[in-house]
């Protein structure tokens, strides 16, 4: 696998590859690798996908030999954020989950666990949030042993340019949610405005979090976030997915990655 660079940074592995192509492959490797342990463990694998251009980075994950070797039948998918649209709509997270993602590949059907589109941001934030208590109760997710949060296998993230992480935005006031695990927004200062989230110390519980970031659009965010910048700089909110006791691993590009200290590459 040519990696351009890996740096253990502090709390975090960067992985930084060559090209998006060889990217999907060591995010496959790695995600078949967190499916396996898991499953040898709990006998299962909970999942939080989120939206954008991470989806199309998990195409290697449908092909040999990942197809054949990953035990589906054991994976259960969530969203880390969902945008509060009817399900065949352009903008949804399912749809292009769906479509790019898990339709190639044997989920259990009943395994997939989506929000309600049709009902408000906010009751839709609650009735997943009493989905995810059911699935804590059946053992399909775990407990965190530090807070009474759920522990997701994997939570998968991507980033905005503006270093947003599944729809926690920058200054906006959710990022201080401390009592709910899922709540909602109605303004997003991306479309479309009304959205689910996992809050920060629900995706901070996980045993694993992958946080996927490509294209010099990002470069900035990635810096921000990685870096130590002060306190001066704008606060994004990749900065903040530290988890408690979980691994935090960064796939990047060499874009996106083109902004980050100690990282020279040439062309
Ligand atoms: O709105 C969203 O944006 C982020 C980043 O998307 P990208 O296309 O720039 O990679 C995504 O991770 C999030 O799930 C989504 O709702």
């Amino acid at each position: 696998m040519a990696l351009v660079g890996a740096h253990n940074h502090k709390d975090k592995e960067l992985r930084i590859h060559e090209s998006l192509d060889e990217l999907g492959t060591d995010l496959a490797d790695y995600i078949a690798e967190l499916s396996e342990t898991s499953v040898k463990e709990r006998g299962v694998f909970a999942v939080a996908l989120s939206g954008g251009s991470l989806i199309g980075l998990l195409g290697k994950l449908c092909e040999a030999p990942y197809n054949k070797t990953v035990d589906w039948t054991k994976w259960y998918i969530l969203w880390a954020d969902e945008r509060v649209v009817a399900k065949n709509h352009a903008d949804s997270n399912y749809k292009l989950a769906k479509e790019g993602f898990f339709s190639k590949v044997p989920i259990v059907p009943s395994h997939v666990h989506s929000i309600n589109d049709s009902v408000s941001a906010e009751e839709a934030a609650n009735e997943y949030e009493f989905v995810i208590r059911q699935l804590v109760k059946s053992r399909v997710i775990s407990v965190s042993d530090t807070s009474d949060c759920p522990k997701f296998d994997l939570i998968l993230l991507g980033i905005g340019p503006d270093g947003h992480v599944a729809s926690l935005f920058p200054n906006h006031p959710v990022l201080d949610e401390k009592d709910e695990w899922v709540t909602f927004i109605t303004d997003s200062p991306k479309p479309p405005p009304e959205r689910i989230t996992f809050t920060l110390p629900v995706i901070n519980s996980a045993s694993n979090v992958v946080v996927v970031v490509t294209g010099d659009s990002k470069a900035d965010a990635a810096h921000l976030a990685v870096d130590d910048v002060g306190p001066d700089s704008p606060l994004v909110p990749a900065k903040l997915v530290q988890p408690t006791k979980g691994k935090l691993v960064w796939f990047l590009d060499k874009p996106a990655a083109s902004k980050l200290e100690g990282f020279q590459f040439s062309e």
